[in-house]
């Protein structure tokens, strides 16, 4: 748990007039970086992520005249984590992707409904832990031979919101997931309802060629600087996020704005 935060590849910060612009500028990146795996090698792996600007971000996706120059059927579409609710559950991460997305892509863009990759929930599983356990058996069928070993496909793209604690996926400061071992765990007592969750852990997070953590708004900006200064992953989970190519910070001014130092 006194993880420091690690450091892999490039760090970028980018910021955006606001929570609209950065959903669409994530969302043109989002395309464009698919277009251009696409063009040296296939499938192209994207996890996808809840929260306010993951969502609003793939709203923008479905939006974009550029949807049409991706090959759908070959990406493949996974989740950092879900809440531990029933299959259609309005506050599933995978529920509303499907209706600001994935739906239309597959209705009417030839991705296979195959390729699209939800973390198990009480519909199918009895607890976190045998959702965790079914999704680490999916993502390790589709780690190739060159992925690392560490039993998740080579993530192309990663996205991660972050709370206003710091957690990214369902990794909660000062909860055990984020020393969990293997690629996948059951949480409980998350502090964000609802308290049972299903998430990638940090090992899965780090084998991804790329990691974009969007977060927008005032209430987070504390837990930005704090992840973008290094403090201890234990405290500010966002820390320890880190791609291995690449760490894309997408943010908008509050987000990003320096915050005031304590009165004394
Ligand atoms: O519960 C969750 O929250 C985070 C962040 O959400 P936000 O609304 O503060 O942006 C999200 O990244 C995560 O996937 C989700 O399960």
């Amino acid at each position: 748990m006194s993880q420091a935060a690690p450091a892999q590849g490039v760090r970028l910060v980018v910021v955006h007039p606001d929570k609209e612009v950065l959903a669409q500028a994530a969302a043109a990146r989002l395309l464009t970086r698919v277009l251009d795996v696409q063009s040296v090698r296939s499938p192209v792996h994207v996890v996808l992520t809840g929260g306010t600007v993951g969502i609003a971000t793939l709203a923008a996706v479905a939006a974009s005249p550029l949807v049409p120059a991706v090959d759908w059927s070959g990406v493949h579409l996974w989740w950092g984590d879900e809440r531990f609710l029933p299959d259609g559950d309005p506050d599933r991460n995978e529920t509303q992707a499907r209706e600001a997305l994935l739906d239309v892509l597959v209705a009417e863009h030839g991705l296979p409904e195959a390729n699209v990759h939800p973390m198990p929930g009480p519909s199918s599983v009895a607890t976190p832990e045998e959702g965790a356990a079914a999704y680490a058996a999916v993502l390790a069928e589709h780690a190739g031979s060159s992925d690392g070993g560490v039993g998740v496909p080579a993530f192309d793209v990663l996205l991660l919101g972050m709370g206003p604690d710091g957690h990214v996926a369902s990794l909660f400061p000062g909860h055990e997931g984020l020393s969990a071992q293997g690629t996948t765990t059951g949480v409980h007592g998350s502090p964000k309802p609802p308290p049972e969750r299903v998430s990638l852990t940090f090992d899965a997070i780090r084998a991804a060629r790329e990691v974009w953590v969007v977060a927008a708004g005032a209430e987070k900006a504390e837990r930005v600087a704090a992840a973008l200064a290094g403090d201890p992953v234990a405290e500010v989970p966002a820390a320890g996020a880190v791609g291995q190519a690449r760490t894309l910070w997408l943010l908008d001014t509050e987000a990003a704005a320096p915050t005031p130092a304590p009165a004394k």
